[in-house]
């Protein structure tokens, strides 16, 4: 008779569904189709590729080859609008220890679009169902196993789904919760929901309408179980199935499998499955072996789900790999309920080393599982060579503690012969670097405001009138004296060149020919040169000045990086990453929710940052704060970026500190937060301009110690504004709604 559940429409079509993960196929040309309201088992031993086949019908992770269509969509190329209609429990609990029940509950609601109405009657609804109403303001993590499962139950049911996939429902929790939660399968299913369920159990296998069973990447069989059981390859036309129950059923087994008719012995709990030749009687069999047959309760039996699946296991084993699978046991033997006795203890020590322990007891071991570790960890591996490398190409390369080429401005308004070598030879001392030359006021100061240069030469327009005239020349150095070492250094240089030139002219001109001496305005006699210093921007030298705007910076990017990176891979590391993947949430509803409160807990933080730089360190910002704080949300956004960027890359925790550390580190060390870029070689230069904090830092120290604007940091801004639109681009690009 026909069943009327097969002209129900299809829900799942797989066709010869493939995926491989570099050389190993974990799925191999598998298809089969589950029409609604159906409850289909995928059943198979560990590693068979169930929930493989689970993850692509999901649209998670791509096929390698072949095609499916779920609720009559493509999962390749309508992925998004089937995750609206079928909801997913995976294996591991992977829901929010640190959320309430009903949180759980509520977020899973709203990722779906469900108005809060209506989340209220679900939860409502689904407490019910559940029957975890008494628990709801529990946090999950602390709810036992079988509780875990109803809340993932609740959870993926939460949007109505027509489709459920259940990846191992039932592992790791007790038989009644098990019996529970079939009870609310079948209550689901009753209600039009089709359930696609994988798991270990046989028991639960007989509850499906229909089971597929796969084997080494393989589906070897499919139907419904009643079918399965009447395949002849699993009782043949000459064969009978009986059902033995004596004592030491363990024993018993092995003798009779040795004998002649028997095809194959096998335990189920305490009794033995024969299947022996038609012409053979279990009495024949029991005779030679010396078993009162009156001791042994024998029955005829049909086949169970077990019977087929271990009859169809071995005849895969023989038919493909014979040699490599003889030793192994098979699945149903795996899952056979007869527990294993344990091995022989060993009563008087032997296999034991008697040797009394050393000390050292266990190096080797703990040696060689640790070489493994670093082995198999590639992050490790990176870590411990790029990291030193790096380390000592910039201490030993890169950091140069000796000052020169500090940039210069100069202002000549005199522009004769006297004035330009008094220019020329401040750059000859190496400390200078002429950036600019101006001609104005206005332009001079800007230059010096913007940062584009440290020190400021203005020579009046009578600097060589005075010269000639053998009166005393007066010019001004301007030094930002934000950062100490270098305003120390441009300070005593230009002192000293000053006395090196007045002290040459008095030797060449005066002695010689016997002018007088230069005099100072008041008529004394004074050097020919008096170069005036004076220090902008931070007078007495603090070093605080230089350092705490830097800082700002720098830890500001180390706790948004960190954060951020850490975020998104521990959902990763605890699966409900994958859990939100299979929910309709986009991928800029994901990136945005999880990044804007880092991107508030970074405002506050710079907020904090700051008041403490004011009143503990006692450094004002002379510029507009406004700004100062609109800058440093460009920056924490890069920043937030570099830290999704990690988490792209990272796939444990563990890995995300080590890379978040890769970046801090050029970030410290090149951005000019401790040494002075220009003293960089010019290749290491060139790298500090790709590093987003070396713009934030200069226009930390631009607003807050020269009170520059907007303008005066339009190069910096500029700078900011493409790392952040580089940083972002890449890392939203690399993080997919996918498995990788
Ligand atoms: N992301 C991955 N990268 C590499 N190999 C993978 C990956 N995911 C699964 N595999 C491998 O694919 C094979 C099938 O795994 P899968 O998890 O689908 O098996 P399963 O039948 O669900 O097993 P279990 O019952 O233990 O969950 C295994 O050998 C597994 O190690």
């Amino acid at each position: 008779m026909p069943d009327p559940a097969d002209n129900q429409p299809l829900v799942i079509d797989a066709q010869g569904l493939g995926r491989r993960f570099g050389d190993l196929v974990a799925v191999r040309d598998v298809s089969f189709q589950v029409r609604r309201s159906a409850i289909f088992g995928l059943l198979g031993p560990n590693g068979s590729g169930k929930s493989t086949i689970i993850r692509m019908l999901l649209g998670i992770l791509p096929a390698s080859e072949g095609t499916a269509a779920v609720l009559g969509r493509d999962v390749g190329l309508e992925a998004e609008q089937i995750k609206r209609r079928v909801g997913y429990m995976s294996q591991a609990f992977s829901l929010y220890a640190d959320l309430t029940v009903r949180e759980n509950i509520e977020f899973y609601g709203r990722v779906y679009g469900l108005t809060p109405e209506r989340i209220r009657e679900r939860l409502t609804e689904l407490l019910e169902l559940t029957g975890i109403g008494d628990r709801v303001d529990q946090l999950a993590g602390t709810l036992s196993g079988g509780w875990k499962q109803r809340l993932a139950l609740a959870c993926a049911l939460v949007h109505e789904p027509e489709l459920l996939f259940l990846d191992e429902p039932t592992a790791g929790i007790d038989p009644v919760a098990r019996r529970q939660l079939w009870d609310l399968l079948y209550e689901l299913s009753a209600q039009g929901v089709t359930l696609f369920v994988t798991t270990h159990y046989m028991d639960e296998a007989e509850r499906c309408t229909s089971v597929g069973y796969i084997y080494l990447s393989r589906l070897l069989v499919l139907g419904k179980p009643d079918e399965l059981k009447q395949l002849p390859e699993v009782t043949p036309d000459d064969a009978r199935r009986y059902e033995l129950r004596a004592e030491h059923p363990a024993r018993l087994m092995s003798r009779l499998r040795e004998q002649e008719g028997v095809r194959d012995a096998t335990i189920f709990g305490e009794a033995i499955h024969l299947l022996v030749d038609q012409d053979r009687g279990p009495e024949e069999l029991l005779e030679p072996l010396g078993v009162d047959p009156s001791k042994v309760e024998v029955r005829e039996i049909a086949p169970s789900l077990e019977d087929v699946f271990v009859t169809l296991t071995q005849r895969a084993d023989n038919d493909s790999l014979p040699d490599q699978l003889t030793e192994a046991p098979s699945p149903a033997e795996e899952e056979s309920l007869e527990p294993t006795p344990p091995p022989p203890t060993p009563t008087n020590g032997e296999g034991v080393s008697k040797r009394v322990a050393s000390p050292l007891h266990g190096l080797w071991a703990v040696l060689v599982k640790e070489f493994a570790h670093i082995r198999r960890q590639p992050s490790t591996i990176f870590f411990m060579l790029v990291v030193p490398v790096m380390q000592t190409i910039i201490f030993g390369y890169a950091i140069n503690t000796q000052i020169e080429n500090i940039p210069l401005v100069v202002h000549d308004l005199d522009g004769r012969a006297a004035s330009r070598e008094l220019v020329a030879r401040m750059v000859n001392t190496r400390r200078f670097r002429l950036v600019r030359k101006v001609t104005g006021d206005d332009e001079f100061y800007q230059a010096l405001r913007a940062g584009v240069a440290q020190a400021g030469l203005i020579i009046p327009p009578d600097y060589s009138d005075r010269l000639i005239r053998g009166e005393q020349a007066a010019v001004q150095v301007l030094i930002d004296g934000s950062d100490s070492q270098i305003a120390t250094t441009a300070r005593s240089t230009a002192q000293l060149l000053g006395l090196d030139m007045s002290i040459n002219l008095a030797r060449g001109r005066g002695e010689a020919l016997g002018v007088a001496p230069s005099r100072d305005p008041t008529g004394q006699g004074a050097l020919p040169i008096d170069v005036r210093t004076r220090l902008l921007y931070n007078p007495d030298l603090e070093s605080a000045y230089f350092f705490v705007p830097g800082l700002v910076g720098i830890i500001l990017q180390l706790v948004t990086l960190f954060l951020t990176s850490f975020a998104v891979v521990r959902e990763r590391e605890l699966g409900t990453l994958e859990q939100l993947f299979v929910t309709p949430v986009s991928r800029a509803g994901l990136l945005l929710g999880k990044l804007t409160p880092y991107a508030v807990v970074g405002l506050f933080e710079t907020l904090l940052v700051l008041v403490v730089m004011i009143y503990v360190f006692g450094v004002p910002i002379r510029g507009d704060a406004v700004l100062l704080v609109a800058l440093a949300m460009l920056f924490m956004v890069t920043s937030l970026g570099l830290g999704l960027l990690v988490s792209t890359i990272a796939r444990t925790q563990v890995e995300a500190v080590q890379f978040a550390f890769v970046v801090m580190l050029p970030s410290v060390l090149l951005s000019g937060f401790v040494f002075p870029r220009s003293e960089m070689p010019l290749p290491i230069y060139g790298l500090s301009f790709l590093i987003p904090v070396t713009y934030f830092i200069e226009i930390l120290r631009g607003v807050i110690l020269r009170g520059a604007g907007l303008l005066d940091l339009i190069p910096s801004v500029t700078g900011l504004v493409l790392c952040c639109v580089v940083v972002l681009s890449v890392s939203i690009g690399r993080f997919r709604k996918q498995i990788e």
